[in-house]
């Protein structure tokens, strides 16, 4: 039954959802005079304590203050049940979203990926584990402003952590990353494999892991296997790539990720996901397909997400890589043998009691409790009827992708070798610090092709930019080599000309 005033102060005026852990009320906040989202959270068996630690934590979360994540307000322990007052985001789950309209178009997903990975980025550097990214935790409001939510269960890195003290496992299997399923403790690693999972079902509509018979056999599978190379990521294959690289050490931080979804956001082409395989081959697991014509946004330059055409199109195909086939990863770590997932069943057995708590809320396609008004599920796993299907239209690249025609509506023209180099070096010189210097540095209509939005989401994730090498290379265009904060390192074409009388920037892309 539903409670009418909570911890003497949160009056319910209704309920919002459920989760695998109880309900979220939505109430007023008879104090402050606000609305707030109150999560109720049911002890487990013999876990007080651990609840109680958890909590703490959750309380010290609320100090993460991001426009991307939902702010935890306050935790109020009433014995037996315990209240997390949150802050209340009118909005759809990302797995509602998906459900409702269909597979994200890639450049809307990598938007709403990077604001996640902006937010999840800011707790990792503050230690804090996620622990539980799923789409179910991706709160959309209006405007696909995104939020992750949850991060009631969230540790700081020293603490315990998917397993809890009488050996239950908490957060949600299809999103675990292959070194949790094998029983590693989680990092901010496993919440980059997370939220790259999260991508990979927003844009397919479904899940990386097709699920399973129970629990168990999920986390045998991803600790065995890649998943199916996605056939609709377009832009975003190749990150999505980086996101699920079964190696936690290689795997991205959620600083690059976040960086490179702006980048995708606005318009970029994408990376290449090239990594070696135990033969030292380069191994497209993901290949991002790049269409000939793409533009590639720049460090920001490039067009804002385009509108998803009204007529289905083919769905693209992966680009084909060079030598060994994309399934030959998963070949390797399929042969690497059924003990593991004996190892995984041993584990739970002998860490839990048999007891393996998996939060099955709308995260994995199950409709959601304020859709279905019904109880949490009991079912371990969603069923593939609850993924959103793959009949929705899905525009292509080639559909979507802005040319590289120059736009004539913008006379320009051209600059010498080094009036583009001397203009490049300057760009970079005063980035990522004094935006506005670097924003007025482009044409008129790069900016609107980027938006304002997109460039400052794109540099305020960068803090460090260094050119490695610039080239002149004829025609106003310069090839300048850079690295972000000491780490990745890209090439683009930058086109410089003049627009009234000025030197601009008036085209960039990755080479
Ligand atoms: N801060 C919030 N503002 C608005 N709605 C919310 C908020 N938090 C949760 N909800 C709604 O309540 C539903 C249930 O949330 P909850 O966090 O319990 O679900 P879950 O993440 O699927 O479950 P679990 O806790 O098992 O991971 C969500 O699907 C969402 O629709």
């Amino acid at each position: 039954m539903a409670p009418q005033l909570i911890a003497g102060r949160y009056r319910v005026e209704r309920e919002l959802g459920r989760g695998g852990m109880g309900a979220v009320w939505l109430c007023r906040d008879e104090m402050l005079g606000r609305e707030v989202a109150v999560k109720q959270i049911g002890a487990l068996p013999g876990e007080a304590a651990d609840l109680a630690r958890g909590l703490r934590e959750a309380r010290s979360s609320a100090a993460l203050q991001h426009p991307n994540v939902v702010s935890v307000f306050d935790a109020v322990d009433e014995g037996e049940t315990i209240w997390l007052v949150m802050e209340y985001v009118p909005s759809r789950t990302l797995s509602q979203l998906a459900r409702e309209e269909g597979p994200l178009d890639p450049r809307r997903a990598a938007a709403i990926g990077a604001q996640v990975a902006d937010g999840l980025a800011l707790a990792h550097e503050r230690g804090t584990v996620h622990r539980d990214v799923k789409p179910g935790n991706v709160l959309v409001a209006e405007g696909d402003h995104a939020k992750i939510s949850d991060f009631g269960i969230a540790r700081s890195n020293a603490a315990d952590e998917h397993r809890t003290q009488t050996g239950l496992l908490t957060g949600t299997p299809a999103y675990f990353s292959p070194e949790l399923a094998r029983g590693a403790e989680s990092s901010p690693a496993s919440d980059v494999w997370a939220l790259g999972a999260t991508l990979y079902a927003a844009v397919e509509g479904r899940q990386p892991y097709a699920p399973r018979e129970n629990a168990i056999a999920t986390l045998a599978a991803i600790a065995q296997e890649s998943p199916d190379p996605p056939r609709r990521a377009g832009a975003l294959a190749g990150v999505i790539g980086h996101m699920l690289d079964p190696d936690p050490e290689v795997r991205w931080s959620m600083a690059q990720v976040a960086r490179e979804l702006h980048d995708v956001a606005a318009g970029g082409a994408g990376v290449q996901d090239t990594r070696a395989d135990d033969d030292g081959a380069a191994t497209q697991v993901f290949p991002a397909p790049v269409p000939a014509a793409a533009p590639a946004a720049a460090a920001a330059a490039s067009s804002p997400a385009p509108e998803p055409e009204p007529e289905p199109a083919p769905e693209p195909e992966p680009v084909p890589a060079p030598a060994p086939e994309p399934g030959r990863e998963r070949q390797r770590r399929t042969t690497a043998g059924w003990w593991v997932a004996a190892v995984i069943v041993v584990l739970v057995l002998a860490i839990g009691g048999l007891a393996l708590l998996a939060t099955t809320g709308d995260d994995d396609g199950a409709p959601s409790a304020d859709e279905t008004t019904s109880a949490p599920s009991g079912s371990p796993e969603p069923t593939e009827e609850n993924e959103p299907t793959e009949e929705t239209s899905e525009p292509t690249q080639e559909a979507t992708e802005p040319t590289e025609e120059p736009d004539d509506t913008e006379p320009t023209q051209g600059a010498s070798g080094g009036e583009a180099v001397g203009l490049v070096e300057d760009y970079y010189a005063v980035l990522p610090g004094d935006r506005d210097a670097g924003w007025a540095t482009l044409s008129p209509s790069l900016q609107e092709q980027i938006g304002r939005d997109s460039y400052d989401g794109f540099w305020s994730g960068i803090s460090r930019v260094e050119i490695v090498a610039v080239q002149d290379v004829g025609g106003g265009s310069v090839d300048v080599t850079l690295t972000y904060d000491g780490g990745s390192r890209e090439t683009r074409r930058i086109d410089v000309g003049r627009v009234g009388g000025e030197l601009r920037i008036v085209g960039d892309r990755v080479v």
